[in-house]
């Protein structure tokens, strides 16, 4: 939590702008939520964001060089039709009524069909190649996405909460989705159409031409109007939708929990006023489109009255030519529809670049626990567990374990007890290298878990939560979880150890039993003995096992202490114990208090002794009377 604090920090103050400003400073995900990034940081973001695009795009640079002509070749067929009008008018018409032919008017009418069939033609090959890319593009980019986010370490996804990870899925997948469907589109279509205009306006009459263009001066200054306006908005309108996907995904992952406190009501009244913002902030950016979209097309419709008076003129003085006037006013149409679409543009634009930075720093995030590039093969571990000098802190500055010695031999069963907040998950995490510590070592074998390959490390040292996850799909492929590609004796046999196989056996459709329907669903102890069926399979040297504190009745309490004896024969346990039973069973306890070793010893021992334990047992043997 406290990193958040810092990194949030680093969000908000003025260390963002300060000359202290180092790259580490927005490395990742730090600047996430920042309001204001100073324009250093902004074009090291954009960079970064620039980066990834064209990492991403990289694999298809000959089809958008093909996409590229495609569009040149599709615009140039919009940009025909007009001047063909005046050449049919000019032209074609005057030949008909002086000499009787059709001929001109009739290739020209030709060419013209030829120019729509051809935009036609272009535009489907443009629909389908820019889809294909658009895809392509997205699926690499949600893998990518992906698969960073599950080699992430556990401290990173503690602060990086999973609202957040599912609207950078969603919401920010979605806008660079956006971009691809219209944004490239819009953009090139739109500054080919003006370009292209301009230019055919000034050849067919520079005099005309030059007026038209003279609306563009009304026209920029409402583009830098709504430019500022809408870049602050459109800001806000990412955040806010953000905000309520977050709210929305967490009260549904704690769902229980918000209905056992009865937190409905409040959790309501934040989604409320969280919606009612996003609609507050929409309704804003709608009257800025309300004034800007109407602006443009007034702006246009008064260039083409204009032109139409002048034009008029010109065409009575004999200065030009109905069929140019005509051209004209056709062309001036094309040219000012694209502007009415830039501020749609815009917004895709914006909302796919705050996208890319923010997944672009998902995606430069360095996993806390990286694996060792030159990593050293351990096949069969031993188990032997060294906690040398190992100084842990969550937060800077505020060691939970201070300077811990912890020496545990291969095969020893270790429980550990303590008051709450003592740090023994954290200790069990340091022996799985969820962390790494931050002073001092943990070895496997003697060698340093930091030196160990991911595979043989997970392989050698396994851990059982408190929660005995158990994730979509047959009970057979939750055992076999343990270990990919154990057959189908294997996970009976593993079941049977742990005496689960009854109780499996006796489900609907036994082991292809699926866990997500009606009739699936597991019992804390059956979740348990899953758990531990998926432990014992899995084989490993050391297993760490975090007792789940809800109680069992008798009858499964018997049960998972049965398969618990059975798991822990023959290696390495180290167990944070609730159950007096499982403390009793262990052959040594560890008596701990704010990270320190209280006490240290076989539980007989520490009991003959007379110190904490001896107390802790007394109670709990009080309790079960
Ligand atoms: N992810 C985290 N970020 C910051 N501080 C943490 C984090 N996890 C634990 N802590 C702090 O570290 C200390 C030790 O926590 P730990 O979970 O190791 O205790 P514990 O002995 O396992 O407690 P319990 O029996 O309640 O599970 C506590 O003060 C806790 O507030």
């Amino acid at each position: 939590m406290a990193d958040t604090d810092r990194r949030g920090s680093a969000e908000t103050d003025t260390d963002w702008r300060g000359s202290a400003e180092t790259d580490t400073d927005w490395r990742g995900v730090a600047n996430e939520e920042a309001a204001e990034v100073s324009a250093q940081a902004s074009s090291f973001l954009k960079a970064r964001s620039r980066a990834l695009l064209w990492d991403l795009l990289r694999p298809y640079r000959r089809l958008l060089w093909v996409l590229v002509a495609v569009v040149v070749v599709e615009n140039i067929t919009r940009l025909l039709p007009p001047w063909l009008v005046r050449r049919g008018i000019d032209l074609g018409i005057r030949s008909l009524l002086d000499t009787g032919s059709g001929r001109v008017l009739a290739e020209i009418v030709v060419a013209m069909l030829a120019a729509l069939v051809t935009q036609v033609i272009t535009r489907v090959l443009f629909l389908r190649l820019s889809g294909r890319i658009g895809q392509n593009v997205l699926l690499e980019l949600r893998r990518r996405v992906f698969v960073h986010f599950q080699r992430l370490d556990v401290a990173f996804h503690d602060r990086y909460t999973s609202g957040r990870v599912i609207s950078r899925m969603t919401n920010d997948t979605d806008a660079i989705s956006e971009l691809m469907e219209q944004g490239f589109d819009g953009l090139v279509s739109a500054v080919l159409t003006l370009v292209g205009t301009g230019v055919m306006l000034l050849v067919m009459d520079w005099r005309l031409g030059l007026i038209c263009l003279a609306s563009l001066i009304f026209v920029s200054a409402l583009i830098t109007w709504f430019s500022h306006e809408s870049s602050r908005t459109f800001r806000e309108v990412r955040n806010a939708s953000a905000a309520v996907i977050m709210h929305f995904t967490e009260t549904m992952a704690g769902i229980r929990a918000v209905q056992a406190y009865r937190r409905e009501p409040r959790n309501q009244e934040i989604f409320t006023e969280l919606s009612d913002r996003y609609r507050a902030i929409n309704v804003r950016s709608f009257r800025i489109f309300a004034i800007f979209m109407p602006g443009i097309r007034l702006i246009g419709n008064v260039t083409i009255a204009l032109m139409l008076l002048i034009g008029g003129w010109f065409v009575i003085k004999g200065w030009s030519t109905v069929g140019v006037l005509t051209a004209f006013l056709l062309y001036l149409r094309q040219f000012f529809e694209p502007l009415t679409d830039i501020g749609e543009f815009y917004n895709t634009f914006q909302s796919a670049s705050a996208a890319l930075e923010k997944l672009s720093g998902v995606l430069d995030e360095k996993p806390g626990v990286p694996e060792p590039e030159d990593p050293v093969r351990i096949e069969h571990a031993e188990g032997r567990i060294d906690l040398d000098g190992v100084t842990f802190e969550y937060a800077p500055g505020r060691p939970v374990l201070p300077d811990l010695d912890l020496h545990i031999p291969a095969g020893q069963n270790l429980a550990l007890v303590g008051t709450t907040g003592a740090g023994k998950t954290t200790i069990a995490k340091l022996i799985a290298r969820f962390y790494d510590p931050t002073a001092g070592q943990v070895t496997l074998d003697g060698i340093g878990l930091d030196r160990i390959g991911d595979e043989d490390l997970r392989q050698a040292v396994v851990m059982v939560t408190q929660e005995n996850f158990i994730f979509n799909g047959t009970i057979a492929d939750n055992i076999a979880f343990g270990r990919p590609g154990a057959g189908r004796q294997e996970i009976e046999e593993a079941a049977r150890t742990v005496g689960a196989h009854e109780f499996i056996t006796a489900m609907p459709e036994g082991y292809q039993t699926d866990v997500s329907q009606r009739g699936g669903r597991l019992s804390a102890g059956q979740r348990q003995l899953v758990a531990f069926a998926r432990a014992f399979l899995a084989d490993p040297a050391v297993l760490i096992l975090d007792e789940a504190t809800s109680s069992l009745d008798i009858p499964s309490e018997r049960l998972v202490q049965r398969a618990l004896r059975t798991i822990l024969a023959d290696r390495t346990a180290v167990i944070i114990a609730h159950r007096l039973s499982t403390v009793e069973n262990a052959d040594r306890v560890l008596v701990l208090g704010e990270g320190r070793i209280l006490e240290d010893g076989a539980p007989e021992e520490l009991r003959r002794r007379g110190g904490r334990y001896a107390d802790l047992h007394k109670a709990w043997e009080e309790s079960l009377l």
